[in-house]
């Protein structure tokens, strides 16, 4: 549905162009929420923006529902346009008109017939749950109603697309729940594209398919949000994820580990249960098997797109051959295993 290859955006600057989007190539297809994240300036909003012509690429092609932006102007990019509805951080509602006028101005713009649009506005005001605040002026609703009406404004002209600016960022996080959770009904419901920027990992986890992590106008990494989740290959991405999953350790087991030799009695290991993995006794098997003791230090269990996936960070004691077929065991058994360090038989474990 959106097929970007080898966008570059330059913007002038005082000391010559600066490269703001540097050979992005990506393929969303047609009903799936793509998540793109990033941190403040790697370059989101721009790529969001060539998306719909409101920023022109200095090279590269976009296409949207297999149709060339990039050579679209005049009327054939407002009719493109139509297609492909934006939703944006702070709403960019009109104070003068209320809710229902708002959602119906881009069918006016297009010269909709009166009855069309009325019938059009309320399907929409329905579809957002705000009926009955229909002739609620901005200043009168809520922020997350605001972003309702900018949804439903967004949807009027039934595009097929649907970019997301920073869309839930000024909300509070019950309220960007809310949204979020409309955004994946409206995208379940009504088959939509959504494409979706966002500083926060959050967000991508509640709603998105797949997600690429742009970093200095490159993408560093992209894949299905769960793998990306699970298996953070690049430090953009971890730090990403880490924000959410709490990777970090402790801070007094890291400094313990870090002032202990590499000869060190104890084994400090992460086992990493992702999928089915998660659901079977698989640590109770190993310490049955070859007679280890264990501390428990630290462990989560986090839900990623409905897949559990937990980890389990753990000191363990015993012979060096039992610690080492402890760990081929887990490997086995296809969990994912981090050796993190080592700490001295004497020294207490802190939980
Ligand atoms: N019209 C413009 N002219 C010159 N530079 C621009 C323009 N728009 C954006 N930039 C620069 O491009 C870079 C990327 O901006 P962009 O807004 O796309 O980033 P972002 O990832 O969305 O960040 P944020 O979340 O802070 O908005 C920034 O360094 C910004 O200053």
């Amino acid at each position: 549905m959106i097929s970007i290859q080898n966008l570059r955006k330059l913007f002038p600057g005082p000391d010559g162009p600066v490269t703001v989007l540097n050979g992005i190539s990506l393929e969303i297809a047609q009903g799936e929420t793509f998540g793109i994240i990033g941190r403040s300036g790697a370059g989101k909003s721009t790529l969001v923006r060539c998306v719909n012509m409101l920023e022109r690429p200095t090279t590269g092609n976009i296409r949207v529902a297999a149709r060339e932006m990039t050579t679209l102007n005049g009327a054939a990019l407002g009719e493109a346009r139509r297609g492909i509805g934006m939703i944006f951080q702070h709403f960019n509602l009109l104070s003068s008109r209320t809710a229902a006028q708002n959602i119906a101005l881009p069918l006016e713009l297009i010269g909709h017939p009166r009855g069309e649009i009325a019938r059009r506005v309320d399907e929409m005001l329905a579809l957002v749950g705000l009926s009955e605040r229909r002739d609620a002026y901005p200043a009168q609703l809520s922020g997350g109603q605001k972003q309702r009406v900018g949804i439903a404004r967004a949807l009027a002209t039934k595009p097929s697309v649907l970019l997301c600016d920073e869309a839930t960022s000024a909300l509070d996080p019950e309220t960007t729940k809310q949204i979020l959770a409309l955004l994946k009904e409206i995208n379940r419901s009504l088959g939509l594209t959504i494409m979706l920027i966002t500083h926060e990992m959050e967000v991508v986890r509640e709603v998105a398919d797949r997600v690429a992590v742009l970093d200095h106008g490159e993408v560093v990494e992209s894949g299905r949000v769960f793998d990306v989740f699970t298996d953070p290959r690049h430090p953009v991405s971890r730090s990403f994820v880490g924000e959410v999953l709490n990777r970090e350790l402790p801070e007094a087991l890291a400094s313990r580990m870090h002032q202990s030799p590499s000869s060190a009695e104890h084994l400090v290991f992460r086992i990493i249960f992702t999928g089915p993995s998660a659901n079977q006794p698989i640590v109770s098997e190993m310490v049955r098997r070859f007679g280890l003791s264990f501390n428990i230090l630290q462990g989560h269990v986090d839900y990623i797109q409905g897949s559990p996936y937990g980890t389990l960070t753990v000191e363990a004691s015993g012979t060096e051959q039992a610690k080492q077929s402890a760990l081929d065991f887990l490997r086995l058994n296809n969990l994912k295993v981090e050796i993190l360090g080592r700490v001295p038989a004497t020294d207490r474990a802190v939980a």
